[in-house]
Order: C-alpha cells, then structure tokens, then sequence
C-alpha cells in the first residue's frame, strides 16, 4: 500500500528566505505523525507546502500514491488531504451542527441554498451529527458556538475537517490557544478517531507529543534534523541540543 503522505525534497521559499529545505518525509498509512521543532522552525510552511496554500519551490508531495505536486489546495482535499488551522475559523454566532452542516453541504456543492434546504437536508444533518460525536461533541450540537470553552470549539474544527471525508488529517497546533487542563483531552480525542485516518500533527507541548505520536519528525531551520519512534527521538543528543541548549525556551512554548 502506498504512503498516506510521500515527500520529497520539498522546499518553500519567500523570496530569498527558504522556509522548508529539502524536506523529505513518509507518513505511513494510519500513522500518527508529529512535527515538532523550535519556534520558525518552518513547521506551519511545511504544512502550507503539504496542502497546496502556498505553491512549493521544488520537490515533490504524493497523497496515497498521487502526485499532488502540481494539484490545487481544492484539488488535494479532493484527493483526501484535510487540514486544521491555528486560529479558529468558526461561525460563532452559529451552532455547532450548523457550522459542521455547512462544511457538509459546501463540500457537496450546496453552499448557496443552505438556508432554504436545511429542513430537507435529513443525510446531512445525520452526517454532521455523526461527525460530532466522533469528535465527543454529540450532547453540544445544538449549543452556540460562542457559548462553548475554546477547547470545545477547537474539536469543531476537527469535525468540520472531517467533513470533507479525508484519508489524511494534519493538524496545526490543535490544542493551542486551550488551557493546559483541556488539551489532554482534545488529544485523547483526536487519539481515538478512526484508525484508518493518517494524522500529521504539529505539537509544541512535548508531554502531548510524546505520549500520542507513533512518530515524530524534528524540523529545524527548514530542514528534517532527524526522525523516528518518540523513544529514539528523546534520547537523541541532537534534539536535547535544539530543546534544552540556547534555544531550550521553546520546548514548552
Ligand atoms: N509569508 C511569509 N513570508 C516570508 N517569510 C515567512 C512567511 N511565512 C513564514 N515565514 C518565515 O518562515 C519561517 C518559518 O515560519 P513557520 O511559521 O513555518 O515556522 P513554525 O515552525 O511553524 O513556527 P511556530 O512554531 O512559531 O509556529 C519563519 O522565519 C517565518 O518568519
């Protein structure tokens, strides 16, 4: 079986500053894959890179064995690559069906007719519902989401990621901005999703990364300085230098 993701050589620069250097990267299918890497590391550019958001310079990124180099953001959704963002991208003012619906009906093409369809609208409503408690949100459907703790919403946004129907799920930093009491349990969420979902997540808190990735890839300057089991990578003098020597402030950033 193909790779859920394939890279190689991948590289972003913004004029004359190389963001991702070189990259070259498996995520096994099913996998459960963290980025770590110091504050500018090039993390979020990899990510962009990986999607389609920005165009890369060079190299190569295959979805489930596609060559997705030259394909649009739309177009690798198309082909299973979702992602989430940092900053929430909510409807606030809505309820938590309604943002999931209208992920649903967008990725079907029905957008525009939302308010006039949605009573008729039962295999969606039932899909997003479904979707919300994958994510652990079933008994908050209803609720508004400006109602809800920042750690709830950001577990909408995973749903709302989800709706497109991905092979692949990156995460960019999905507890961020959640106090450190919530985050362990958006992570046990995330943890529990379908085992056929490959998750490619970006993590800065180190106790969350090690104890919920298979695999952890370590991004510095741009480039992969080294990747492997989280055993490996903690007993590596390298990446001890990277978190605990100059720069050790950004471990726990
Ligand atoms: N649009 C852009 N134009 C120019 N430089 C950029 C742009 N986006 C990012 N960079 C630079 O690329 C480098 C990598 O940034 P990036 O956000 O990818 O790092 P990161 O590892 O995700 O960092 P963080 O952990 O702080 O989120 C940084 O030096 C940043 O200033």
């Amino acid at each position: 079986m193909s790779p859920a993701l394939e890279v190689h050589d991948l590289t972003l620069r913004f004029a004359n500053f190389v963001a991702v250097n070189k990259v070259s990267m498996t995520v096994e299918t099913g996998s459960r894959q963290a980025i770590i890497g110091p504050n500018g590391a090039g993390k979020t550019s990899l990510v962009h890179a990986l999607t389609g958001a920005i165009p890369s310079s060079a190299g190569t990124v295959s979805i489930c064995g596609i060559d997705a180099t030259r394909l649009s953001q739309a177009a690798r959704v198309h082909h299973g690559l979702a992602r989430t963002f940092q900053i929430n991208q909510l409807f606030t003012g809505l309820t938590v069906l309604e943002n999931v619906l209208m992920a649903i009906l967008e990725r079907d093409g029905r957008a525009s007719i939302f308010w006039r369809s949605v009573a008729a609208e039962r295999v969606a409503i039932d899909e997003a519902k479904a979707l919300l408690e994958l994510v652990g949100l079933g008994p908050q459907a209803g609720a508004r989401v400006n109602a809800l703790p920042y750690g709830m919403r950001r577990l909408i946004e995973i749903a709302i990621a989800l709706a497109t129907r991905p092979k692949v799920l990156i995460l960019d930093e999905p507890a961020a901005g959640v106090p450190t009491t919530q985050s362990e349990a958006i992570f046990e969420r995330i943890a529990a999703l379908p085992r056929d979902l490959t998750l490619l997540f970006i993590e800065h808190d180190m106790n969350l990364v090690f104890r919920f990735a298979e695999k952890i890839t370590v991004l510095v300057a741009g480039e992969v300085l080294t990747e492997g089991p989280p055993a490996a990578i903690s007993a590596d003098e390298r990446v001890r230098e990277v978190y605990l020597g100059r720069r050790g402030h950004h471990a726990a950033a």
